[in-house]
């Protein structure tokens, strides 16, 4: 069935959007949300350029978070699920690291929070998350790390406009976080035992907000994180697989 939309301007903010390739690109985060929340499929006739069914809509624009602390195997499963169901990988860690890479404005204020342990502000890691989703052809996303506190979560939803498909919380001991952490040895400045345990203070205060949240709109998927990579991957496929169907 088709949902009739009269006005953009319901849909897109002019202040976030000014070429029609945004206003595009923000739509279809937009009728996503329709699309699992209320209709199921979405017909926009200002631009007169858009008529998508369900499934074509909804290949159009998809996404996955996975949560999860610090060492809980969340990069590692994301490398599977892309090889396996074609997504695209946006680590929001990756993405400040390259910043501070990049040597831009915020590089020094992102390497001084990573190195504390603490969360950089919504804003700046969203514009990173953001800018790769619109620049990007495959439109199924993975976002690894985020939100990790109430505010990432609701300064996205803000922002973008529209909420995760579905959520896998990684689940993992301390103990066994902090021995994989310590050992993953990938030059990273935030994995030595001073900043994981601050990291550690963080995440407990902060991540369990968000994993309710999720839980009772019943979008979260709790994975056992130990075991062998491919034993967790087993309880992760199954997820996927079963809408595998839209995506
Ligand atoms: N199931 C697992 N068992 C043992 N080590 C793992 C497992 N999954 C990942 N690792 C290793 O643990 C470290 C942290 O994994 P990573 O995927 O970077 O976690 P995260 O992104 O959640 O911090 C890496 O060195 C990785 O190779
Ligand atoms: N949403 C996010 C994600 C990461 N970060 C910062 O980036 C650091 C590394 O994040 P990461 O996702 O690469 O870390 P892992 O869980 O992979 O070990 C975090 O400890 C935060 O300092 C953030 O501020 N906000
Ligand atoms: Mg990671």
């Amino acid at each position: 069935m088709w949902r009739r939309v009269s006005s953009l301007t319901q849909f897109v903010s002019p202040t976030k959007s000014s070429s029609i390739l945004n206003q595009v690109s923000l739509i279809h985060v937009y009728a996503c949300t329709f699309l699992y929340g209320f209709d199921s499929s979405i017909y926009i006739e200002d631009l007169g350029i858009i008529h998508y069914t369900d499934t074509q809509l909804a290949k159009f624009f998809f996404f996955h978070v996975l949560s999860g602390g610090p060492g809980s195997g969340k990069g590692t499963q994301c490398e599977k699920i892309v090889e396996t169901f074609g997504f695209k990988h946006l680590s929001a860690g990756d993405l400040l690291r390259r910043e501070i890479d990049s040597k831009s404005e915020y590089g020094s204020m992102i390497l001084n929070t990573i190195k504390d342990g603490r969360i950089v502000p919504s804003e700046v890691t969203i514009k990173l998350i953001q800018k790769e989703m619109e620049s990007s052809d495959n439109k199924k996303f993975l976002i690894d790390g985020f939100p990790r506190c109430e505010e990432n979560r609701v300064a996205f939803e803000q922002i973008i406009g529209a909420e995760p498909n579905i959520v896998l919380f990684f689940d993992c001991p301390v103990e066994e976080m902090v021995k994989r952490v310590l050992n993953r040895n990938q030059g990273r400045v935030d994995d030595n035992m001073d900043t994981i345990k601050k990291r550690l203070k963080v995440f407990e205060a902060l991540n369990l907000p968000v994993v309710n949240y999720y839980a009772e709109k019943g979008k979260l998927h709790k994975i056992c994180a130990l075991g062998t990579e491919d034993e967790i991957f087993e309880q992760v496929w199954p997820v996927f697989a079963a809408c595998k169907q839209v995506i």
